[in-house]
């Protein structure tokens, strides 16, 4: 298993393009949003269905956008809040870092490391295929994995407090990723992903 820990151009070995930036905002800036994003979401427990079963996780989710998209997944629609201003000034670094221009946001909250999540790839119809899917990490260092959906390869990096990791191209054809749960984290963490959805 490859672990990479600096700003690379591609993680990948192949079938996509996964972009780590390495930190984008300084730890001030990046503890302030989190005890803001923290405090002022409408944060809601996710439903996922596990073997046909409907399970309330833990992490807590939140669903921002342009309009008042609905998103249905796992048997559960989803209504789109209207931006506020930490999400605007976030949206827009992103926009800048990635070229990429981007409707909505899916906020995720991990108390701590035993919250996580599992296999899975972003591959709505909702989302536009192919489209740039921009995430950024507040709080806890936690490690982020990929599996290839053909040959099982892994690969894994550390997103550190502050840092954008944008995942480009064919990624989510190929490979599935994940957020595994540890004993070792105590921390929150926040993780912002910006998308395209198709309006
Ligand atoms: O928390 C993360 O870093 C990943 C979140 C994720 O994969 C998702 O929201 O689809
Ligand atoms: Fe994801």
């Amino acid at each position: 298993m490859k672990l990479f820990d600096t700003a690379v151009d591609n993680i990948l070995p192949n079938d996509g393009v996964v972009r780590y930036f390495g930190a984008v905002l300084d730890k001030p800036k990046a503890d302030n949003y989190l005890k803001q994003l923290i405090n002022t979401i409408d944060w809601q427990h996710d439903e996922v269905v596990v073997f046909g079963k409907k399970h309330v996780t833990k992490r807590m989710v939140a669903w921002y956008g342009d309009a008042d998209f609905s998103y249905t997944y796992s048997g559960t629609t989803r209504q789109a809040s209207p931006w506020i201003q930490e999400l605007l000034e976030l949206k827009e670094l992103v926009e800048k870092l990635t070229g990429t221009t981007y409707n909505s946001c899916l906020l995720n909250l991990y108390h701590h490391g035993e919250e996580g999540m599992g296999w899975h790839s972003d591959n709505e119809d909702t989302l536009e295929p192919r489209a740039t899917i921009a995430s950024l990490s507040l709080g806890a260092e936690r490690k982020f994995a990929f599996k290839h959906r053909h040959t099982g390869e892994t690969v894994s990096i550390m997103l550190e407090n502050g840092s954008l990791l944008a995942m480009m191209n064919e990624v989510q054809e190929y490979w599935l990723h994940s957020l595994p749960k540890t004993k070792k984290v105590h921390e929150p963490r926040v993780n912002l992903t910006f998308r395209r959805f198709v309006v």
